[in-house]
């Protein structure tokens, strides 16, 4: 479905988990910062709206979409989140250059999920024209900053069960004398 026809703004509040005792990081590139600003406004209000205390919300600032990867490691590596938001603005110019930030920010960023245990939310635009990315930072076409928030919140929540699951057979199998310490998995770095 293209954005077009679907509001970025529009979630269902009762299908959002518990988010009062999360963590976030929001990583915001500085390049088309009018845009960025509007995807930052939409994530961080959407995360109030959802209980997130705005201490519980840690802000860095980059350069341009490029750098997000780094900024979101180093947030990731550095500070106790439960889930990081990478916000940036990538508008087409005149050369080859928008294909290869979008394309090296879009790899990089799942190059993150991949290699850490912190789930980092891609809420990067790649649009045509300046007035696609207004529509979807704010406008007719509704906040992707906002759908980036939800997202947020779902994947923490995902990774706190998947972590509370795997301790719990954990001391399922200790408990019924299946496993004994000495032979116990180890347990993956948090
Ligand atoms: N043209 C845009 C850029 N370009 C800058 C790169 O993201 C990067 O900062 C630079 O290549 C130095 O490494 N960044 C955006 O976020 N949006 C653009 O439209
Ligand atoms: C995505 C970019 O880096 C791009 O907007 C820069 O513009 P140009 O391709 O005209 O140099």
């Amino acid at each position: 479905m293209a954005t077009e026809n679907k509001n970025l703004s529009e979630y269902d509040k009762n299908a959002v988990p518990d988010a009062k005792n999360f963590r976030f990081g929001i990583v915001v590139a500085e390049w088309n910062e009018t845009i960025t600003e509007g995807l930052f406004d939409g994530a961080f209000k959407t995360l109030l709206e959802n209980e997130v205390p705005a201490e519980n919300i840690l802000r860095w600032n980059v350069p341009g979409s490029f750098e997000l990867i780094y900024g979101s490691k180093k947030m990731l590596q550095t500070q106790n989140v439960d889930a990081v938001i990478a916000i940036g603005c990538v508008i087409q110019g005149q050369t080859k250059h928008f294909d290869f930030v979008c394309e090296g920010v879009t790899q990089g960023i799942k190059d993150l999920n991949v290699q850490t245990d912190i789930p980092v939310i891609f809420c990067v635009l790649t649009d045509n024209t300046m007035q696609q990315s207004i529509d979807r930072s704010g406008g007719i076409h509704g906040n992707k900053g906002t759908e980036a928030a939800i997202a947020a919140i779902k994947m923490a929540y995902i990774r706190q069960q998947a972590s509370l699951s795997h301790q719990f057979n954990n001391q399922q199998l200790l408990s019924s004398g299946a496993l004994q310490i000495e032979n116990l998995p180890l347990e993956l770095e948090e």
